[in-house]
């Protein structure tokens, strides 16, 4: 029996996902020393992932995709027990891998395996890559060396290297062959699964799909179920099944591939679609929507969606009748309120007023109203009509007296958003989505 066949035979599995993730969190905590508790700061939490939850069938690839910080390597690394997490479960083949210990530990780190995204750093190189691949196999002590080296030279030509390099350094290869070394690596325990992060993020573009053709075949060659995370849409598109959109922390949208890019529901999926570069001139000129600005800090979300900040399709009170230009547009005054970033002093200069800043003067009737529009001319592009023009007016004669707190209440009262109250929660359908555009 080769050792290939050996590692296979001590598996049983079972019929049912091979990774169950449940209400996943990972959260880091900063400020917890001795000074800060001395200080009586508590620690605050850095929610990197915050309630999670996907599965993973066997044989196929689940894409886990968002922009830059929502915390797809760390659910990732948490996923494989890399980092322990701090609430929700994990479960490979049925069985939870955050109460496994000894043996269980054991066969579920050869079962489950990852493929980093730097090839360049991810390998000594001081240490010729066969022996690199030969590390886990020397570690869990699988076979004699011969065997062992046997195996490794048998990677090296399943991966498209040939078994004569086995003694060659890192630095003799391309970013594309160390890519292939990473992979072989991974494999050399003959796993069932595997993380693969940013796997070719790190690459030419030309070599990208020869990258990712590879690990197609060797899905098929090994029966390999994948996690794919990446924030690149058209690596996604290539390899993935299903599709789990992230953002800051939580999964917005899951849904089969091609529905995922033909019928995308959730608008930061939509938003992540629509800002892949165009190739048809035509589409190029559309006039589309991107995402503009950061993902906000996993210290401090947003209250509510989290998306809501930067999302197009927020929803205004149903009893407030407001276009959603005009609605963002209000919205962000309320932000600059809310944060009191409105240089008053300037805005009442702009309107031939003075001593207005620490609210102490009393103005007339046509000083207000030229202050009301002053501002209004700063700070928002559309010109609003009816009750929310009334209440923006209201607003901003308090802001005339440098009451901001009353100037926010009657803000709020007004435009406050079910996106700003309430999370919504993933939906239990066929196309699984966060927002409150699709709750009945
Ligand atoms: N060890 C850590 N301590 C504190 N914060 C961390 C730690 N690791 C990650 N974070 C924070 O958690 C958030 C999610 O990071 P993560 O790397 O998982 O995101 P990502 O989607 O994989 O992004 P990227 O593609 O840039 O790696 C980020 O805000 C990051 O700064």
């Amino acid at each position: 029996m080769s050792l290939a066949d050996e590692l296979q035979s001590e598996r049983e599995t079972s019929t049912g996902p091979l990774v169950e993730v449940r209400d996943l969190e990972k959260h880091f905590f900063e400020g917890d020393n001795i000074l800060d508790r001395i200080l009586g700061n508590g620690p605050v939490a850095i929610r990197a992932v915050d309630g999670v939850s996907f599965d993973i069938h066997k044989g196929e690839t689940l894409g886990l995709v968002g922009e830059s910080g929502c915390g797809k390597s760390t659910t990732g690394e948490t996923v494989l027990r890399l980092q322990e997490p701090t609430g929700g479960t994990v479960r490979f083949d049925g069985d939870s891998i955050l109460d496994m210990a000894g043996d269980d530990l054991l066969s579920f780190r050869r079962n489950a395996q990852i493929v980093f995204q730097d090839p360049y750093t991810s390998l000594d190189p001081r240490v010729p890559i066969g022996e690199t691949v030969r590390e886990a196999l020397d570690i869990h002590g699988v076979g004699t060396l011969e065997e062992r080296n046997d195996r490794v030279r048998d990677l090296l030509e399943r991966v498209g290297l040939s078994e004569d390099q086995f003694d060659r350094y890192p630095s003799e290869f391309s970013g594309g062959q160390r890519q292939r070394i990473g992979i072989a690596r991974a494999l050399a325990l003959n796993p069932d699964f595997l993380v693969l992060d940013e796997p070719t993020s790190a690459l030419d573009v030309s070599v990208q799909a020869q990258i990712l053709n590879l690990l197609s075949d060797l899905q098929e060659e090994f029966n390999l179920t994948y996690l794919l995370i990446s924030h690149d849409l058209s690596v996604i598109r290539h390899i993935c099944d299903r599709v789990a959109v992230m953002y800051l922390g939580e999964i917005a949208e899951v849904a089969d591939v091609d529905t995922l890019f033909e019928s995308p529901k959730h608008p930061y999926t939509e938003a992540l679609l629509e800002s892949v570069p165009r190739a048809e001139t035509a589409e190029r000129d559309r006039d589309i929507e991107t995402l503009k600005g950061d993902v906000p800090s996993p210290r401090n979300p947003p209250s509510g969606c989290r998306f809501r900040t930067r999302c197009p399709k927020v929803i205004p009170p149903a009893e407030t009748s407001i276009d959603q230009q005009e609605y963002r547009e209000v919205m962000h005054f309320r932000e600059l309120v809310e944060d009191a970033e409105i240089s008053i002093h300037k805005l009442a200069e702009d309107a031939g007023l003075s001593g207005l800043e620490d609210g102490d003067q009393n103005l007339n009737s046509r000083e207000t109203a030229a202050f009301v529009e002053e501002v209004k001319g700063d700070v928002l592009d559309t010109d609003l009509t009816g009750p929310p023009e009334r209440v923006v007016d209201e607003a901003i004669g308090h802001l005339a007296e440098a009451d901001w707190e009353s100037a926010a209440t009657v803000l709020r009262d007004e435009f406050e958003s079910i996106c700003e109250t309430d999370n919504p929660e993933l939906s239990d359908d066929s196309q699984p989505v966060a927002c409150h555009l699709y709750e009945t």
